[in-house]
């Protein structure tokens, strides 16, 4: 018999408590503005008591190893414990799936509440929910000079590219620009920043959906914005899969899991150091989009697909788990990763892709889908294998390793596409970071970085 590794996939627990609601009436605006105050006094308290006092140590193998492990850098919405996983505000996947709201008929939890809760640290009302709804929709329409940028680019051109390329032209209306150019004080910042961070996100489905149709469903008729449906609810529509209830509620859990994972992760920190040149938003953004573009990081959801493919066709209809260990030996004895497992904090499997396997668990129909079942029996043996292979810090998978099946299933086959989706997702962690740095007046993003020789000679004085 065959050892196996299994991940427990815990029930979704009771929340301990019940997370502190934002006062129901309040737009989002107030609510940051009200917390801005609270959380300056707390940055400039930590100044004055403890500017110099020390919380961890720089060792040579953080400077060599990309900065695994070294505590470095101020972002509040959400934090990584690497065993339990990320926490927004405090809160886990299971807390967040039961407190935040869902949209009208739905269950899962949507971006719009999501990005409440990590702007303010507040779980929104269901009222609230609804209002950044309708407001991110009368935002949403996307520029023509977009339109006509992304209709002027080659289908093969790969969409992350022109995902990035979108989100960096829109900033030809970028109010935070305007406003500098004027010479608005550091203290008005934010409220530009937020305007422009509010246009962006709401813009993200139209530009996305646009070049999904210029690339696989070229000359195709779109339908427009439906003011009555939330933010993904609008982008699967205008994907063209509107009457997927199962897709649309799958794509809005995605895209709220997706969105934050502390400030460390390459597309977050990307954002974050650009934001801090007093780049606007969409280039800030856009600078992101390249970095979640990289096979390493967000794209392993689409090396995911590619590979687990490669898996069926040579092992055809005889799915073991024999056929599949010998797979995954094949792939680490080509010197390849195998994607959607390990990572650079983790040491557990991640608890967003243990609620997307709940998800699927949720509907028999996906169930029976071969190409679901094919990426499950392989996280039965993945994790035994890489300890045994005895590289990767955390044998476990990742959430690339589950996202793109049940897109797959639900007909959304064409995985190069997939990063676009995690794209649209991010934005909602990397503008609330955007907003606070310039609400905290966080200051230009400059390391000191160090040459061998400064190592070595740095490293023989300690
Ligand atoms: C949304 C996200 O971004 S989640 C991450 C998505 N990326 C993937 O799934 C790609 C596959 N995974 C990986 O390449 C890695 O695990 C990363 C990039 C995520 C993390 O990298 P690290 O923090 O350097 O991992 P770790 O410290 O465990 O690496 C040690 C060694 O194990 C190897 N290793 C790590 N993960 C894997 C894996 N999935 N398959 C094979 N080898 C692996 C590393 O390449 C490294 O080898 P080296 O010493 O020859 O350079
Ligand atoms: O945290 C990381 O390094 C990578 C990751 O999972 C994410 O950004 O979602």
């Amino acid at each position: 018999m065959m050892r196996q590794t299994c991940i427990r996939m815990p029930a979704r627990p009771i929340a301990a408590r019940l997370y502190c609601r934002s006062l129901s009436t309040q737009s989002l605006k107030d609510a940051i503005k009200e917390t801005i105050p609270v959380k300056q006094e707390q940055l400039k308290r930590i100044k004055a008591q403890h500017a110099g006092t020390t919380i961890g140590e720089v060792k040579v193998e953080n400077v060599i190893g990309g900065m695994r492990g070294l505590k470095a850098m101020l972002w509040d919405s959400s934090v990584l414990d690497p065993e339990k996983g990320i926490r927004f505000h405090g809160l886990s996947i299971p807390d967040c799936q039961q407190q935040l709201p869902a949209a009208p008929g739905g269950k899962e939890m949507i971006a719009e509440s999501m990005l409440w809760l990590l702007l303010t640290g507040k779980v929104p009302s269901e009222a609230q929910t609804r209002t950044l709804s309708r407001d991110l929709v009368e935002r949403g329409t996307l520029p023509n000079y977009v339109e006509k940028l992304i209709d002027s680019l080659p289908a093969t051109l790969h969409p992350m590219t022109q995902l990035g390329m979108g989100v960096a032209a829109l900033n030809h209306d970028s109010l935070f620009q305007a406003a500098y150019e004027k010479g608005i004080k550091k203290s008005e910042y934010w409220e530009a920043t937020l305007e422009d961070c509010l246009n962006l996100i709401s813009r993200l489905p139209a530009l996305a959906a646009r070049i999904y149709r210029n690339v696989y469903n070229p000359g195709k008729a779109m339908e427009s914005l439906d003011k009555n449906l939330d933010l993904v609810g609008n982008y699967v529509r205008l994907l063209g899969f509107g009457d997927n209830h199962s897709l649309t509620e799958y794509l809005r859990l995605y895209i709220a899991l997706h969105g934050d994972h502390e400030g460390g992760n390459a597309s977050a920190h990307t954002a974050h150091l650009v934001g801090s040149t007093l780049s606007d938003p969409y280039l800030s953004y856009s600078a992101a989009l390249f970095a979640l573009a990289g096979p390493l990081h967000g794209l392993a959801n689409q090396e995911v697909l590619r590979w687990q493919m490669a898996m069926q066709t040579e092992i055809g209809s005889d799915v073991t788990h024999d056929r599949i260990k010998e797979y995954l030996w094949k792939t680490l004895k080509s010197g390849q990763v195998v994607p959607g497992y390990g990572h650079g904090v983790l040491r557990n499997p991640d608890p967003r892709f243990i609620a997307l396997q709940q998800f699927c668990d949720s509907k028999p129909e996906l169930q029976d889908s071969p190409i679901i079942q094919l990426v499950k029996k392989t996280y039965e043996v993945a994790p035994g294998v890489l300890k045994e292979h005895g590289k990767t810090k955390n044998p476990y998978p990742n959430v690339d390793a589950t996202s793109g099946c049940v897109l797959y299933h639900y007909g959304l086959t064409q995985f190069k596409y997939y990063t676009v989706i995690f794209g649209v997702s991010r934005a909602l962690g990397c503008i609330t970071q955007l907003v606070w740095a310039r609400a905290l007046g966080l200051p230009l993003e400059r390391p000191k970085s160090l040459s061998l020789d400064a190592i070595e000679k740095l490293a023989k004085s300690a």
